[in-house]
């Protein structure tokens, strides 16, 4: 299990992690979600004591992960796939790795094999595509079989055939009983990944919950609306909050509120209504929605 509590990362200016708390259980696949700059990685990185949080506290089976002796056997971890020397064969990699961390040199061939690389153990990783960087990245964290493992964008650089294999690979890990966090700025990457889901933008937590719960926030997500007293609806629909946009042609689209509510105003308002028809939002747009906010601070502050 990992426990963030009031976790604060600022570079200078800077607030990349603001008062973060959050907790990823074992036995289910959790996605780290949010859209670029959002803090994904300086959390996982504070996850893994290689940044030291401002403030707050994160800790990986009630212990900062920092404290613990050989800690590939508690947590696997891939951030950078890049992050690897070009020169050396697959395998030698993972065998120093294995070496420095004190793991059985056994554990190399069945690593790669476990990650579908037991041809190119040999080859030299410089000539690897990004996808098979990430398939050496996962057997990395693979390697100390730890029952804590994050990925960050491991869904980066793989083909269709390499996304079904990771997220059969992360559901079986999860299904073990181990804790999996995998981080995305991409809401399609997570739908058939993760069962649960922690949604941050601006280094703040927008969303904890499950997937389903996130998706139900989609439903409902705009209602079209056609009425000849246009300017008498848009005040009655303002009054609840409700946002109203006209659009070409006539029509009015309505956020804020669910169409069956729009008809109930309309009607006790004497409005007429030609037209109310709701849409439901992909996952996608709920989850656009619910980050929009971050993302325009995002663009607005030169970054
Ligand atoms: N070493 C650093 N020095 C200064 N600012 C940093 C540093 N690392 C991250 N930041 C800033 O912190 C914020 C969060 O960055 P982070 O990389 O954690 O986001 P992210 O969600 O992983 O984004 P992405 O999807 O783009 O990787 C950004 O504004 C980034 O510019």
């Amino acid at each position: 299990m990992i426990e963030a509590t009031e976790l604060i990362k600022r570079y200078g200016e800077t607030t990349a992690v603001d008062r973060l708390s959050f907790t990823v259980r074992p036995g289910v696949v959790t996605g780290f979600l949010g859209p670029n700059g959002a803090g994904k990685t300086t959390t996982l990185r504070m996850v893994l004591g290689l940044n030291r949080p401002t403030g707050g506290t994160v800790t990986v089976d009630g212990q900062p992960f920092g404290d613990r002796p050989r800690g590939l056997r508690h947590v696997g971890a891939l951030l950078d796939a890049h992050d690897v020397h070009g020169g050396r064969t697959a395998r030698a990699h993972l065998t120093a790795l294995a070496v420095g961390n004190g793991l059985p040199r056994r554990r190399v061939a069945e690593v790669l094999a476990e990650v579908g690389m037991a041809d190119a153990a040999g080859r030299r990783i410089g000539g690897f595509s990004l996808g098979m960087k990430q398939r050496l990245g996962i057997a990395a964290a693979l390697l100390g079989d730890p029952p804590v493992l994050l990925f960050d964008e491991p869904l980066n650089g793989l083909d269709p055939e390499g996304v079904r294999w990771v997220r059969n690979l992360f559901g079986r890990l999860a299904g073990e009983g181990r804790t999996v966090l995998v981080s995305s700025h991409l809401m399609r990457e997570m739908e058939q990944t993760a069962e649960e889901l922690i949604v941050i933008g601006r280094g703040r937590l927008i969303a904890a919950e499950s997937l389903r719960d996130f998706a139900a926030r989609g439903r409902e997500l705009r209602v079209s609306v056609r009425t000849p007293d246009a300017d008498a609806l848009s005040g009655v629909l303002a009054r609840q909050g409700a946002v109203v946009r006209a659009e070409p042609g006539g029509t009015y689209t309505v956020t804020g509120l669910p169409a069956d509510r729009i008809g109930e105003l309309a009607f006790a308002h004497g409005v007429r209504l030609h037209e109310l028809s709701p849409h439901s939002g992909s996952l996608e747009e709920a989850f656009m929605e619910l980050t929009a906010d971050s993302v325009e601070y995002a663009a607005g502050v030169g970054r």
